[in-house]
């Protein structure tokens, strides 16, 4: 991939390739005016502080201003804040509940339903490293994914679920949880269309959604960080792997981005939490297909001794689409950077290099 040092500018009617430079500049003029406000918190990067992100709610009638909310925030960050994203309150709040009930059973328990080959099931502490250079031998989180759920008693259901007769509504939950945020995340990609200059159904139209990859990642960071961990990470650095990401967490701080990767020493920003509003990333194939005029930002999980809980879904679209840079963001002078993928292969090549 070029970095943007490398990128060549379009002529004057790549209007998604100007706002990005302007903002870049923009951000650049701001880091400089910031430098006297920043506590370094390590010999490696940087802490700053909190962003404001825009809020972009899904239920406004007027869809051009949303749209051109979320293009700027796509350019400039990659994450925004989304409200009236149709997911109630108490689904949320059930879905957090079965969470810890799974996440407080002994280690034993949940070892049972260690992820399989599908990445199905519970991931303990250690056992994922979403930063392949982190010296440690794992993040401190613990996980459990869950795909997408067919009807009752789906022969090919991959996924793991714990025992009905103490988990009663668990299934349940997860399966509605599932659905709804799909829902909310369609909705999400027409206004990431629109704000592309395409058609709000442009993603349905070329079949993104027939069978779209999905996967919940229910998460745990126990807030306990023995000496050996000094320094570890609940999630170590990382940029999400498909289309978008729609993030709800229980509020306890912790989550922070880097926008310039590419940077040292990195400066990171705290994401902070707004009630009831979910956390909308944009992930390396949406990057991919925009030609890199949206931004796949890199976060993490700092820990604050205090324990915490979120719940990720990972947009992806059907594994057989066709990715390829779309025409909106590729001139002549700044051709596509990429040839065509499947998101298929794209995603099982990422899997593959994180999974050795
Ligand atoms: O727990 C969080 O707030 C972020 C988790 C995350 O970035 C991920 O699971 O990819
Ligand atoms: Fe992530």
């Amino acid at each position: 991939m070029q970095s943007d040092g490398d990128r060549v500018d379009c002529d004057d009617s790549n209007s998604l390739v100007r706002l990005r430079d302007s903002l870049i500049q923009t951000e650049q003029t701001q880091t400089s005016k910031n430098k006297g406000k920043i506590q370094p918190s390590g010999e490696s990067d940087m802490a700053a502080g909190s962003l404001e992100l825009p809020v972009v709610d899904l239920a406004s009638p007027d869809l051009q201003s949303v749209a051109e909310a979320v293009r700027k925030a796509c350019v400039e960050t990659g994450f925004f804040y989304v409200t009236n994203h149709g997911i109630q309150d108490e689904l949320l709040d059930a879905v957090f509940a079965e969470s810890k009930m799974f996440f407080e059973l002994p280690l034993g328990e949940k070892m049972l339903l260690q992820r399989n080959s599908s990445h199905r099931g519970y991931t303990p502490p250690y056992a994922e490293k979403l930063d392949a250079s982190s010296e440690f031998q794992g993040d401190l989180k613990e996980s459990f994914y869950i795909g997408p759920v067919g009807g009752l008693d789906t022969p090919n259901d991959t996924n793991q679920w714990p025992p009905k007769e103490r988990f009663p509504s668990w299934k349940d939950t997860m399966k509605l949880y599932h659905a709804t945020a799909l829902a909310a995340g369609k909705r999400i990609l027409s206004l990431i269309a629109l704000s592309l200059d395409l058609d709000a159904v442009f993603f349905q139209n070329i079949g993104a959604f027939d069978c779209p990859s999905a996967v919940i990642r229910l998460l745990h960071y126990s807030g306990e960080v023995n000496d050996s961990d000094n320094g570890n990470y609940g999630a170590s650095a990382h940029s999400d792997y498909g289309m978008i990401t729609l993030l709800a967490t229980d509020g306890t701080p912790g989550l922070q981005i880097c926008r310039e990767k590419d940077k040292h020493p990195q400066l990171w920003e705290d994401v902070p939490h707004i009630d009831r509003t979910l956390i909308v990333n944009i992930g390396d194939l949406l990057e991919r297909w925009t030609n890199c005029i949206f931004r796949s930002t890199l976060h993490r999980v700092v820990t604050v001794g205090r324990e915490r809980y979120s719940v990720a879904y990972f947009l992806d679209p059907s594994p057989d689409l066709v990715v390829q840079c779309l025409e909106s963001c590729c001139c002549e002078a700044n051709p596509p950077r990429f040839p065509p993928i499947t998101g298929g292969d794209y995603l099982k090549e990422r899997f593959s290099a994180t999974y050795k």
